[in-house]
C-alpha cells in the first residue's frame, strides 16, 4: 500500500525499523507449498517428490524444500510495504531477485522470529529497487535459521534522487545476488515442468495474495493480457529440478540460493531449467519452452555430493 506521506524519502525510509514478526507454520503448510511448486504435479507417486508431501511414517517426516524459507519474506511484513518516506503504485511491483542463505535444514514445523530491515534502495529512474533483508531465528533457542533477501522491482517509482547522482544504497557485499553469466557449454543437466493453468491459485496458498496473479482485470491494470505466476513458485519449481538432478535429491544439500526474474511466465507454462555445475556452485538458467524465454537465472550453492554425478 502506498504511505500517507506525499513525498518519497530515501532517508527517512533508510532510518526506519522494522518491527519484530512472528511467523508459524506445520507440516500442513510444508505440503501445501510443495504442491504449489509443482511436486507430484505430473505425477502422484513420484518418488522424488512424494517425500514433500506425504510420510508413511507421519507428516512430521515430511522433507521441507529449502526454497519454503522465501515464504518468510512476506511472512514477516506486519504492514505489507506500508514503509514511512516510500511511495509506489501496488499493481506495478514486480519481483527483481530473490537471495536465501539456509543455515540448517528447515524442520517441518517451527515458530519462527523475524528481524526485518532495509538492505537496499535505488534509483533506477524508470523504477526505484527496494530490497528487504529477513533474519529467521527459531523462537527460544535464538538459533539463526536462515536468511532471506528480497528485491522488489517498482516500476514508475524511480526518478526520487534530489541529486545529480542517482541514489544508491546497499549494505550487503557486492558478490551477493547478482545476475549471472550463463556457460556456453552443454549443460550437466537439464530438468523440464509443466506448470498447470491453475499454478498461481494454489501458489497464492503459502501466503502470497497479491491479485497480480489471480485477478484478470488487476493483472490487465498492472500492463499483462492475464495474472502472471509468483516469481518464488518459478524460482520453487527451477530448485527443486536442481535438487532432483544434482543434490540426487536432498534438499538439505542446498546452501545457497540466488535467481534474477528476467522476465514473466503464465501458468500453464513449461518450465526447461538447464544447470551447470561449478565445484560446489549451480549456475541454472531456466526458459519458458513455449516462448524460448529465458525467465529466471541464478546460482545455488551446495555443501558437498557423496559421489559424482
Ligand atoms: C520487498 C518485499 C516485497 C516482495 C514482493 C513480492 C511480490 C511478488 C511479485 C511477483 O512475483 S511478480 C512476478 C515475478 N517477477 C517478474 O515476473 C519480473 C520479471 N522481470 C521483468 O519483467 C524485467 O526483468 C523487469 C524487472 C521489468 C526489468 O526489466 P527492464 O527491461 O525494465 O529493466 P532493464 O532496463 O534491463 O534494467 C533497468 C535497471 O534495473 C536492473 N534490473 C533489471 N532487472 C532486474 C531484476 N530482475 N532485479 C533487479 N534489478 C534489475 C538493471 O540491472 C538495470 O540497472 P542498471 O544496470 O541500469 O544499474
Amino acid at each position: 500500500m502506498t504511505t500517507s506521506d506525499s513525498e518519497f524519502n530515501p532517508d527517512l525510509l533508510i532510518a526506519h525499523k522494522l518491527p519484530e514478526t512472528r511467523y508459524t507454520y506445520n507440516e500442513r503448510d510444508v505440503a501445501i507449498y510443495a504442491l504449489g511448486v509443482g511436486a507430484c504435479g505430473q505425477d502422484a507417486v513420484d518418488s522424488d517428490e512424494l517425500k514433500y508431501v506425504y510420510h508413511e511414517n507421519g507428516q512430521e517426516h515430511i522433507q521441507v524444500l529449502p526454497t519454503f524459507a522465501s515464504l518468510l519474506t512476506l511472512g514477516s511484513l506486519s504492514n505489507g510495504l506500508d514503509l514511512p518516506g516510500f511511495k509506489y503504485d501496488p499493481s506495478l511491483l514486480l519481483h527483481g531477485q530473490q537471495y536465501i542463505e539456509i543455515y540448517r535444514p528447515l524442520p517441518s514445523k517451527a515458530s519462527l522470529i523475524n528481524k526485518v530491515s532495509l538492505a537496499g534502495l535505488q534509483d533506477k529512474g524508470k523504477a526505484a529497487i527496494l530490497e528487504l533483508e529477513t533474519r529467521s531465528y527459531e523462537q527460544g533457542s535464538d538459533e539463526l535459521l536462515c536468511m532471506n533477501r528480497t528485491t522488489a522491482f517498482l516500476r514508475g517509482a524511480g526518478g526520487f534522487s534530489n541529486s545529480s547522482q542517482p541514489f544508491s544504497y546497499k549494505n550487503y557485499p557486492s558478490n551477493q545476488g547478482l545476475a549471472v553469466k550463463i556457460p556456453q557449454t552443454q549443460p550437466s543437466a537439464v530438468c523440464e515442468e509443466r506448470t498447470q493453468p491453475s499454478q498461481a491459485l494454489l501458489y497464492r496458498l503459502s501466503g502470497d495474495y497479491n491479485p497480480l496473479h489471480s485477478d484478470p482485470a488487476f493483472a490487465k491494470l498492472a500492463g499483462f493480457p492475464r495474472p502472471i505466476l509468483h516469481g518464488l513458485c518459478t524460482l520453487g519449481f527451477a530448485i527443486k529440478g536442481i535438487i532432483k538432478c544434482i543434490c540426487k535429491g536432498d534438499p538439505s544439500a542446498v546452501k545457497t540460493i540466488s535467481g534474477r526474474f528476467l522476465a514473466t511466465v503464465f501458468p500453464g507454462e513449461t518450465l526447461i531449467t538447464e544447470m551447470w555445475l561449478q565445484g560446489l556452485r549451480v549456475i541454472y538458467q531456466t526458459k519458458v519452452k513455449e516462448r524460448n524465454k529465458a525467465v529466471l537465472s541464478g546460482y545455488v550453492d551446495i555443501r558437498g555430493l557423496s559421489s559424482s554425478l
